[in-house]
């Protein structure tokens, strides 16, 4: 594998620091700005940039600390920032989602002042109620390496405590994973998820038949057994409680449901948005932000909710938890579903990691709500999303960031805007 020495200048949203050489960009994982590192070229097929591994740091930075999680440190895909000082990451957290606002996002100097990322909690560990682990032969359990299927089978200091004791032989087949989930009491679910299909049916098909059974095992359905505790995990925020499948949608961050829920409501009051109000939560999941603005006293008067998503998991457990408010559940696509609802007067929208992309944000813009506010576990797609609607007619009035995913490159965000 090809070496080179580089001196690292910058430091790149998903984590990797920036370093030239001859002329090309190299994005350098585990190397942070101010260093120099010997580093092994991983991806040379690009004109315009490289990609690298540190294999030597030869003047480090003094914000590299002996790596906070062992089982990043014994090679594994969890932790990739666990070797930066906590409080430097965040900064480099806070730098990278400027970066992205206005490289990608197009904010200029007139958008609000670009937004810190807040911690969560004291400790950069114990903050995660929920993780997917892979089991090995024998019923070994651990984590995927960062770059391999290798199962690394040190524990990952992100889960809250207890969550990952005891594992080995708990019962999970071979080749299948584990879903692990803490609940509001701290009391732990544990769910084994069938092998894809397409590692199932590998065997004796060619490249293009691997290809293909790769794709449909995306969508492929996966069986669901209960190992440990219940199949769905009792998780409350305030005064609300839901029941969540065990393999379904809650926030990672112990903290981040009840930070985000008291955020959304104060910048909704924060743009002066008063009254009664028709509400979209898109992307609603289980139905908290449609909770939140329903017992909020600050801001409007939440009428009604039209909440959309795809999982009917998550809208079961929204059933139950708004059964007696003014909520009515859509199940489907967002881009499906928009066009045919009452026009809201305020839009909440979570989309997962890749967005809500072009159409969903012009269908938003189409119903011409007062306010929308986004929510982002992506800072690229985030941007992107809010530079589409800065295009057409919606200004951003206040953002906040969220260092929702310590010891990690990704940051959340949300941003309020008014049109
Ligand atoms: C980041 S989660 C947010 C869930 C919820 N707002 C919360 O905080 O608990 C994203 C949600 O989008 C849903 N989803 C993904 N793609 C979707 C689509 N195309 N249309 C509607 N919902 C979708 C997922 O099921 C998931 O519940």
């Amino acid at each position: 594998m090809t070496e080179l020495e580089l001196e690292v200048t910058g430091y790149a949203n998903g984590g990797s620091g920036i370093a030239r050489s001859n002329g090309r960009v190299v994005f350098v994982e585990g190397g942070l700005p101010g260093e120099r590192v010997r580093a092994a070229v991983t991806d040379d097929s690009r004109a315009s940039y490289a990609k690298a591994t540190v294999v030597d740091v030869l003047d480090a930075s003094p914000h590299r600390i002996d790596p906070l999680c062992p089982a990043a440190a014994a090679g594994a895909g969890c932790c990739d920032l666990s070797f930066v000082d906590p409080a430097h990451a965040r900064e480099l957290g806070a730098e990278a989602l400027a970066d992205v606002l206005r490289r990608i996002g197009g904010f200029g100097a007139d958008a609000p002042t670009p937004p810190v990322v807040d911690p969560l909690g004291d400790e950069p560990s114990g903050w995660r109620v929920r993780t997917r682990l892979a089991v090995g032969p024998g019923g070994v359990v651990g984590l995927r390496g960062r770059r391999s299927s290798d199962l690394v089978t040190v524990p990952c200091a992100g889960p809250v405590a207890g969550l990952l004791d005891g594992l080995d032989g708990i019962g999970g087949a071979p080749g299948t994973e584990l879903v692990l989930a803490a609940d509001s009491e701290g009391t732990r679910h544990i769910a084994e998820l069938s092998a894809p299909a397409d590692r199932r049916g590998r065997r004796g098909k060619d490249r293009r038949g691997r290809a293909q059974s790769s794709r449909s095992a995306h969508t492929a359905p996966r069986s669901v057994r209960t190992v440990q505790g219940h199949t769905h995990a009792v998780q409350t925020i305030g005064p609300r409680t839901w029941t969540v499948p065990v393999t379904g949608f809650w926030q990672a961050h112990r903290q981040a449901p009840a930070a985000y829920t008291s955020t959304v409501v104060d910048l909704v009051a924060g743009v002066g948005l008063t009254g009664d109000v028709h509400m979209w939560d898109l992307y609603g999941g289980v139905g908290v932000f449609s909770a939140c603005m329903l017992d909020a006293t600050d801001g409007p008067t939440v009428t009604g909710v039209d909440l959309v998503d795809t999982d009917p998991g998550a809208l079961a457990a929204a059933e139950r938890t708004l059964a007696d408010d003014q909520v009515e559940i859509h199940r489907g696509a967002v881009a499906d579903i928009v066009s045919s609802l009452r026009a809201p007067d305020l839009v909440i929208s979570d989309p997962p990691r890749s967005g809500a992309g072009a159409a969903v944000v012009d269908a938003i813009v189409a119903a011409r709500p007062a306010v929308v506010v986004h929510v982002g576990c992506d800072a690229a797609a985030f941007a992107r999303d809010l530079g589409r609607f800065a295009a057409q007619g919606y200004t951003v009035r206040d953002w906040r960031g969220f260092d929702a995913f310590p010891m990690t490159n990704h940051v959340e965000g949300i941003a309020v805007l008014t049109r």
